[in-house]
């Protein structure tokens, strides 16, 4: 199935469907979304990092590797606190920034079907919802601690019950809730109701 966004005007390259992906950390969100992704297809869907423009930001300012920024590790740990405080002030101003920073980041209107891998506060929903109404649906991804544990999770005071993990605890209503704790094969149904939505979505539109 392939999708050309050739020819509409910009009103019309709205996105058909946004999937907004959120959990705790070492849930699976990244290991999902790739699936996700990688099922639906370059031509038809974009992965967006809320925190990448922010990352790109910290990058460019103070002289460091974007790279090594988005992916897990030690260097990221070192940045954590005084990215989460810089970006915090500017979306105390505009709670939007950072979305919209990120839409455009990844050219996301050249997509039909956005995948979010990494929304941690109610106002990433607020934004969503407001821009692209009905085309958004909320999925939040769930394991067990002992599971997120054997991923590599150690709970850290100041990181796992600060807002950025704990923001979204409070919601109760998700489009699906996917709980991942290694079972292959209830992942895959999870999988299937929202690739299916998204592929009868699409298929509407065309
Ligand atoms: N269903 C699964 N089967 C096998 N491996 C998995 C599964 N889910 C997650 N993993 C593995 O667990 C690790 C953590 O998953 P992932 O990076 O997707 O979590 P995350 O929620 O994105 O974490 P973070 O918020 O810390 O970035 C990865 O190595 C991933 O490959």
């Amino acid at each position: 199935m392939q999708c050309t966004r050739d020819g509409l005007t910009p009103l019309e390259k709205n996105p058909v469907c946004v999937l907004l992906f959120s959990g705790k950390r070492k849930s699976g969100k990244d290991y999902i979304t790739d699936i996700i992704y990688d099922r639906l297809g370059t031509d038809n869907a974009t992965l967006i990092k809320i925190s990448a423009p922010i990352k790109s930001h910290w990058a460019e300012k103070h002289d460091l590797n974007f790279e090594e920024l988005m992916s897990a590790g030690e260097y990221k740990e070192a940045h954590r606190q005084d990215m989460i405080k810089w970006s915090e002030e500017i979306r105390q101003k505009d709670y939007g920034y950072f979305c919209q920073a990120a839409v455009e980041l990844c050219n996301a209107h050249t997509k039909p079907v956005w995948i979010v891998s990494d929304t941690r506060r109610q106002t990433d929903l607020k934004w969503f919802k407001e821009n692209y109404g009905t085309a958004v649906k909320t999925v939040r991804v769930l394991a067990d601690d002992d599971v997120r544990s054997k991923r590599g999770w150690v709970f850290t005071p100041g990181v796992d019950d600060a807002d950025t993990e704990c923001a979204l605890d409070e919601v109760t209503e998700w489009d699906w809730r996917i709980l991942n704790n290694g079972s292959e094969s209830e992942l895959e149904d999870e999988m299937q109701n929202i690739l299916s939505w998204v592929n009868s979505t699409l298929n509407s539109q065309q």
